[in-house]
Formats: structure tokens, sequence, C-alpha cells
């Protein structure tokens, strides 16, 4: 296509923001849109509302260049952009597996209304297989134009690797039911697809389970790992070594088979029950009866966590001064949904261990979640006087502590490793008691 189709990107969230910035960087003018008008407002002032590495240089840049907007006037945007990109959030309904869909279901709700010009809507949202038919025929049933079509198009970025992730994806899926629809997505995609990614053209159901069995197969792999860790723990072996051993095998490959505190996020934990709650609609329990004890093994990850310090303070948290590093799901981010690192320092809290949490990041969104607990302004506050030391979140600033300096600032020396990536031995030369998953 000669000419580059105009964008817009409905919810401004992880996902939203970083695709709508990077598409503007791939040359696109962009609107974006949200509900929550203080995101919007801090997106317009060119501050990126999350941690994300490289997003802040980019969304500044492009704010400025005039090429980016944002607003929360779902007719503007039906009046701007040719290619409409949903990324509303499908969060885990409380109390239940299934996800909430009642976000993507507004979105189409307030944007097909204002449709009166031919377009393509794009479901970027992870879904249960199902979704995408229902939301065509909401199109269908409320767009005033009726040449309005959709496309499903799954993202697979990782959170601290965004923007790379959405300038160069390994793949792109392309879920279509027409000939048109197809060429509107390619060419919202045109510079990607020059660069000669691959792309799998499919029908809806196909790419909304590509999705969630991407998102499985990363979860059994990891829950695989951490349970050879269970193994290793009862005969003395060591489950890095076992990775490392393992990964060399190109079939089996070295990526994702990290063990320790096991997975969290916004995505894994709660795509895999989401994955179960469907196929039981479906009538296929069995089909993914697995990620059942995917899911329990991670669970237990945390509990054993919790119960290794008990093992170094004899039995009993009351009172102990704990130094909990780590509140992210994972480094680089400051995403704290289901994270691992921060369920254990609630653990502990709960077991009136005295906790002190410190994150490089992730200190405001862990606070506005769990306010009754304690938060630390720097590593060193975190570290001073406490009884012991929980690594839960493998920041390099965690990763590259040197035992004999931390341990000059804590009451006594014991650690554990709930990432494994610190050398044993190195820290039990420096008079470390030395504690991890998986690991003698
Ligand atoms: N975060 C990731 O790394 C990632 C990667 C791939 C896929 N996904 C999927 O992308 C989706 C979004 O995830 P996220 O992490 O960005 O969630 P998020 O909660 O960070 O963002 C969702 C955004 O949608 C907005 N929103 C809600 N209802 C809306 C409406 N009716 N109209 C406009 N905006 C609305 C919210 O205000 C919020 O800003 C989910 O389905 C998730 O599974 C996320
Ligand atoms: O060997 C490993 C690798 C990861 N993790 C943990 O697994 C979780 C998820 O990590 P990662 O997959 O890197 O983060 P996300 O940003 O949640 O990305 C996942 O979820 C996204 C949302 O669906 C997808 O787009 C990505 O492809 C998929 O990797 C984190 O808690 C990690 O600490 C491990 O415990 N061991």
């Amino acid at each position: 296509m000669s000419e580059l189709p105009k964008l817009s990107v409905i919810g401004t969230g992880y996902l939203g923001a970083t695709h709508a910035v990077s598409m503007v960087e791939l040359g696109y003018e962009v609107i974006g849109l949200d509900v929550d008008q203080a995101k919007i407002d801090l997106l317009r002032a060119g501050k990126v509302p999350f941690f994300e590495p490289e997003l802040p240089e980019l969304l500044e840049k492009h704010v400025n260049g005039g090429r980016l907007r944002f607003t929360t006037d779902y007719a503007e945007v039906a009046e701007f952009a040719d290619v409409h990109f949903v990324c509303v959030g499908t969060p885990q309904r409380p109390g239940e597996l299934a996800a909430d869909l009642t976000y993507v279901e507004a979105a189409f709700r307030s944007l097909a209304p204002h449709l009166d010009r031919r377009a393509l809507v794009v479901g970027k949202s992870t879904v249960p297989a199902g979704t995408a038919v229902r939301m065509e025929a909401l199109l269908q049933d409320l767009a005033p134009n009726k040449e309005v079509e959709l496309a499903w198009n799954p993202e697979f970025l990782r959170e601290g690797f965004a923007v790379q992730d959405t300038l160069r994806p390994d793949r792109l899926v392309l879920g279509v039911h027409s000939d048109w629809a197809e060429k509107t997505i390619r060419s919202a995609f045109e510079p990607v697809i020059k660069a000669g990614t691959p792309v799998v053209v499919t029908d809806f159901a196909t790419a909304e389970l590509v999705k969630v069995a991407a998102n499985s197969f990363l979860a059994t792999k990891i829950s695989f790992i951490n349970a050879m860790a269970e193994i290793c723990e009862t005969t003395g072996a060591d489950v890095t070594q076992l990775a490392e051993a393992i990964g060399h095998d190109a079939r089996i490959g070295r990526k994702f088979l990290n063990a320790g505190l096991g997975f969290g996020g916004g995505c894994l934990p709660k795509d895999i029950r989401a994955f179960i709650a469907r196929a039981g609609e479906l009538g296929v329990d069995q089909a993914v009866s697995f990620l059942h004890e995917v899911d329990s093994i991670n669970q237990r990850r945390r509990a054993r966590t919790v119960d290794l310090g008990l093992d170094l303070l004899d039995g009993s948290y009351r009172g102990a001064k704990v130094a909990a590093l780590g509140a992210a799901f994972k480094p680089n981010s400051d995403d704290i949904r289901d994270s691992p690192a921060l369920d254990v320092a609630a653990a502990i809290g709960r077991r009136e261990g005295q906790v002190m949490i410190y994150d490089p990041q992730a200190i405001e969104t862990a606070r506005a979640k769990q306010p009754e607990l304690n938060y630390a302004t720097s590593l060193e506050d975190a570290l001073d006087g406490a009884d012991i030391v929980f690594l839960l979140t493998e920041w390099d600033e965690f990763k590259f502590m040197h035992p004999g300096v931390v341990g000059k600032l804590v009451a006594q020396r014991k650690i554990v490793d709930g990432r494994n990536v610190l050398d044993p031995v190195q820290w039990r030369q420096a008079g470390w008691q030395y504690r991890a998953l998986g690991r003698p």
C-alpha cells in the first residue's frame, strides 16, 4: 500500500501504550484512547504511566513530533483512524478462573456506533476462543457502515522488552475473514513485514488459541523445571545444573528453564486459568487438565520459599527483621500483578515477620496494592539490621550484591535466593547461611 493507514489504539495500558508509541516509531500516525483520564493526561504530557525501558524517550519524541496524540473520545478516534487496535485488559474474574471480557465488550460497544466509514477493527487483547466471532457480530449490529470488518492479531511482547518486541516481533499472527481484512492489516504492519517477520494468516479461532497456547507452553516449561526442583530438594541434586544440562539439547533449549519462585504477572497465570475455564465450557476439560498442575506447582514454590526462611529462623518469623528484595513480578518492570515476590513478602508479614520491601521500580505499584506492608527507599535501607534476606526478583542490583558488603549491613547472615541467581559458594565462604529452591 503506498499510503500508510492511520491507526488508533484503544486501551493505553502496558500493551496499548507500547503499541501506540512503537507504531509511530515505525512511521504511522496514531491516536491512543483510554477511559482513564489520568492516564491520558500523563501520556499527553509525554509521561509513561508505568516503567518500561526505552518507552519514555520514544513517547516524548513522538508526542512532541505531532504524529501521536491521545484522547478519551471515541468519536475522535473513529473520525481519525482507518485501523483500530483494541488493547484493553482481560483480567481474571475475581473468585473465578475465567477471563473478564467486560472491558473488551465495552470497547467494541463504544467504538462501533461511530464507525460510519469503512474501517478495520483489530483485536489484540488476549481472549478465550470464540470471543472474536462474538465481537464480529457486535460490529455488524452496531456499526452504521456495514463494511466495517474485524481481524484478530494477538500480541506476544514481553514486559521489560516491550518496545523491541513490538518493533521486531518473532512473528505476526493475523486472524482474518476476508482478503480486504488481510490486505488492510498487512498495511498496518508494512515495515515489520518488509523487515522479514514471519506472518501466519489464519482464522479467528486459531489466532485466539495461538496466544493462549504459547503462554500455556511457557508456563508449563517453567513449572516443569520447578517440578524438577522439588525432586532435587529431596535427592540433593542441583536444578540449575540440571537445567543447563538438559538445555544443551536443542530440542529442549535453555530458555525459560530458570527454576525458582515461579511465574507471575498480568499474563501467564490468568491466561492458563482462563484457558482451563474456556476448555471446560467447550467440554474439553481433559485436554488442558495438566494446566491445573502447572498452576499448583507454581503456587507451591511460593510456599516453599516461605518455608526455607522458617528453616533458617528456627521455625518462626515472629519479630524477625526481614529484607524482601523485589516486588515486581520480574526485573525491568514495575508490574506487581500476581507477583510471586510480593506474595511471599505478604505471607511472611502475615506470620508476623517485620518485612521491609525494596524494589528499584515497583515500590509505588506495590504500595498501592498492599499499603499495609513496609517499603524501603534503598537497598541499604532494606538490609539494615535484617535477620534474614530474601532475593525475590532478580534485578541486577540484587544479582551483583557483594556478600561481604551486604554482610556488614545485616544483623544475621542468612539469605534465601528465590531466583537462583547468587553463587552459593561465594556467599557461604563469606559466612552466610544460604538456601535456594532446588539447590543443595
Ligand atoms: N502486558 C503485556 O505484556 C501483554 C502482552 C501481550 C498481551 N497482553 C494482553 O493485552 C491486554 C491488555 O493488557 P495490559 O497489560 O496492557 O493491561 P492494562 O490493565 O495495563 O491496560 C488496559 C487498559 O485498558 C483501559 N480500558 C479499560 N476499559 C476500556 C474501555 N472500555 N475503553 C478504552 N480503554 C479501556 C484501561 O483503563 C487500561 O489503561 C490483555 O488482554 C493482556 O492479556 C498484555
Ligand atoms: O525461566 C523462567 C522464565 C520466566 N519466569 C517467570 O515467568 C514470569 C513471566 O515472565 P515473562 O514471560 O518474561 O514475562 P511477561 O512479560 O509476562 O510475558 C509473557 O506474557 C506476555 C503476555 O501474554 C506474552 O506476550 C509474552 O510472550 C510472555 O512471555 C515472570 O514472573 C518470570 O519471573 C521464570 O520463573 N523462569
